[in-house]
């Protein structure tokens, strides 16, 4: 494993889910550290993951060789319009979604190595999902060392078309919200018919959990996989003629798509500022 000092810039959501799931994975909590924007938030921060956090982004800046920017994309221009300054030859590595890396490396100042990320929530646990993008300036060195960011939360790939990061953000960025629905719609369904509330959940969570877990183990198309459920004449025929009936393919078309096009107005809109 390659050591190297690493800064998230904003302990929010994101970078607690990869900081939970780096320490998880035995990368040492000293060379991790966060900031935040007030004392209060970094004392919590410090608590809750277990690693140094302050208010001080330029203080941490220089004690760090990789920089991640983990703030929300309309708090990132101001972000690096103050620590512009203080930034050297760090490798930066955005997760903002939306955000093109010419942008930051514009509000940066120019000539900054820039791998943009779009993780998932599940790298909590080791089990997240990224999309990786280089800009030019990113040394084959610096690519390793964010393969194995990513890889140390879960799997990842790279797309050497940046304009695809917004098709990564609408599958497994904003993937897992997805999935969390079905399972609050599946769990509120199961209680109609009689369940109780944590019967519901525990058949609902393992059975999202066992059938991602087949589905990603035997080489067999998820189609097959679900005809192999569907006895003809049974009871899954029923249920899935009724989500195909009532339009659930089209629906999740549409929702990716708008997904997708967010993340494309956000890039358009903020880098316009
Ligand atoms: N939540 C998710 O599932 C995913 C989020 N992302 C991206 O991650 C980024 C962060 O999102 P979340 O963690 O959900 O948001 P969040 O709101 O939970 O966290 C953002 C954090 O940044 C801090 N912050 C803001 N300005 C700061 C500054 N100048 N200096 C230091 N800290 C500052 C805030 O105090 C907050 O703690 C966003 O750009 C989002 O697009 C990417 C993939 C998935
Ligand atoms: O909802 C969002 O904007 C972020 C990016 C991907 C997941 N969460």
């Amino acid at each position: 494993m390659i050591r190297k000092n690493i800064v998230f810039i904003g302990a929010g959501n994101m970078a607690g889910a990869i900081i939970s799931g780096l320490l998880e994975q035995g990368y040492p909590a000293q060379a991790v550290r966060a900031t935040t924007r007030s004392k209060e938030s970094a004392a919590s921060a410090s608590e809750r993951l277990g690693i140094a956090v302050s208010d001080d982004n330029d203080e941490a800046i220089r004690w760090a060789d990789v920089v991640v920017l983990a703030v929300k994309p309309q708090m990132l221009q101001d972000l690096c319009n103050d620590i512009k300054p203080t930034l050297e030859q760090q490798l930066i590595v955005s997760v903002a979604a939306g955000i093109s890396a010419d942008s930051i490396n514009q509000w940066l100042g120019g000539d900054k190595a820039i791998v943009r990320s779009m993780p998932n929530t599940p790298s909590q646990v080791g089990a997240g999902a990224s999309g990786l993008y280089a800009n030019a300036n990113v040394s084959p060195a610096e690519r390793a060392f964010a393969e194995q960011l990513a890889g140390a939360t879960g799997l990842f790939i790279w797309v050497e078309d940046e304009a695809l990061m917004h098709a990564v953000t609408a599958v497994s960025g904003s993937g897992p919200a997805y999935y969390f629905l079905f399972m609050e719609a599946m769990i509120e369904a199961g209680v109609k018919l009689g369940l109780t509330p944590e019967s519901a959940r525990t058949l609902t969570l393992q059975t999202a959990l066992g059938a991602a877990t087949l589905a990603g183990k035997v080489e067999v198309p998820v189609d097959e996989l679900k005809r192999r459920v569907m006895s003809p004449g049974g009871t899954t025929e029923r249920a899935i003629q009724s989500f195909e009936q009532g339009g659930l393919r089209e629906q999740v078309s549409n929702a990716m798509a708008d997904c997708a096009a967010r993340s494309e107005t956000l890039a358009r809109e903020l880098a316009g500022r």
